[in-house]
């Protein structure tokens, strides 16, 4: 028998799996692949049960989070480069300004905020995904949860998140980005805080939403209102807090006009 424990690693969910039992397709993939039709009356119902308790197990666990932003960014980013180093200092001045960090978990981009977070006394989180490679997560993470579905992970960093901070990336980066635009967009969550870090790797995706999409009549002039674009992980924060005391303002005056409501309906 060989050691299993010198080869490479997968987790799924408390379960560790190494060695000639890691499957070669992850969970997402394989509820999302169209050619196991076969499989969809036998199996689709128990992935259901397995779906919910990723989010059974990600609420338990992030219920008790303070205030957080969600920060995300490229996974290939080396330490040492300018963006890495504009990653940690957001995630520590985040940590400063009392905000748990939540990340994907993974290396590059969300290791460096993950542990400017760590290194500023905040707490850093990150939300692993299953991939068809090892991966673990970054060693700044405090509070970590791994998923298997994409799906349920995205919920988690929009749920207990008061806003969020895009760092240049690729695809990953940018299906976050859109996903939080959408969701704001079509008010399926309060006008939360989106906040673009990086000018110069950005310039071109807002060149082209403002003289192709804009004018092409796609969205409306105030969806880019919801876009804060900076370098400075302060402005980044100010803007994170500011809209957080809109929010806070906005619930304190319904709040009072409801009160007043109910005492002219009991006088
Ligand atoms: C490609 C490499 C590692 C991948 N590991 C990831 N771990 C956790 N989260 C990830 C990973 N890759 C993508 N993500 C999510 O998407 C965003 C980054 O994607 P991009 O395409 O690199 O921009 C990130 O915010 C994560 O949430 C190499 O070692």
């Amino acid at each position: 028998m060989t050691n299993a424990s010198r080869g490479p690693e997968r987790h799924k969910g408390p379960v560790t799996l190494r060695g000639e039992a890691i499957p070669p397709s992850t969970a997402d993939e394989r509820l999302l692949d169209s050619r196991t039709r076969d499989e969809w009356k036998t199996k689709d119902a128990w992935r259901a049960l397995r779906i919910l308790s990723e989010f059974v197990e990600g609420f338990e666990e992030l219920s008790d989070l303070p205030p957080a932003v969600s920060v995300f960014g490229s996974a290939r980013n080396k330490p040492g480069t300018p963006e890495w180093d504009l990653a940690e200092r957001v995630g520590a001045a985040l940590a400063r300004a009392g905000y748990a960090v939540i990340t994907g978990g993974g290396p590059g981009m969300m290791e460096a905020a993950n542990k400017g977070a760590a290194e500023a006394g905040g707490l850093s989180v990150g939300l692993g995904i299953e991939l068809p490679f090892e991966q673990k997560l970054n060693d700044w993470v405090q509070i970590g949860i791994d998923f298997r579905y994409f799906f349920a992970r995205k919920t988690m960093f929009v749920k207990y998140a008061s806003g969020f901070v895009v760092l240049p990336g690729g695809f990953g980066t940018m299906d976050e980005l859109f996903e939080a635009l959408t969701l704001v967009q079509t008010r399926k969550v309060t006008r939360f805080p989106v906040v673009l870090m990086g000018t110069d790797y950005w310039a071109g995706l807002l060149d082209w939403i403002r003289g192709t999409m804009l004018t092409g009549g796609k969205i409306g002039e105030h969806d880019l209102d919801l876009i804060c674009l900076t370098d400075d992980p302060d402005k980044a924060v100010e803007h994170i807090l500011e809209a957080d005391q809109a929010i806070a303002d906005r619930a304190a005056a319904k709040a009072a006009a409801d009160q007043k409501a109910a005492d002219r309906a009991t006088s």
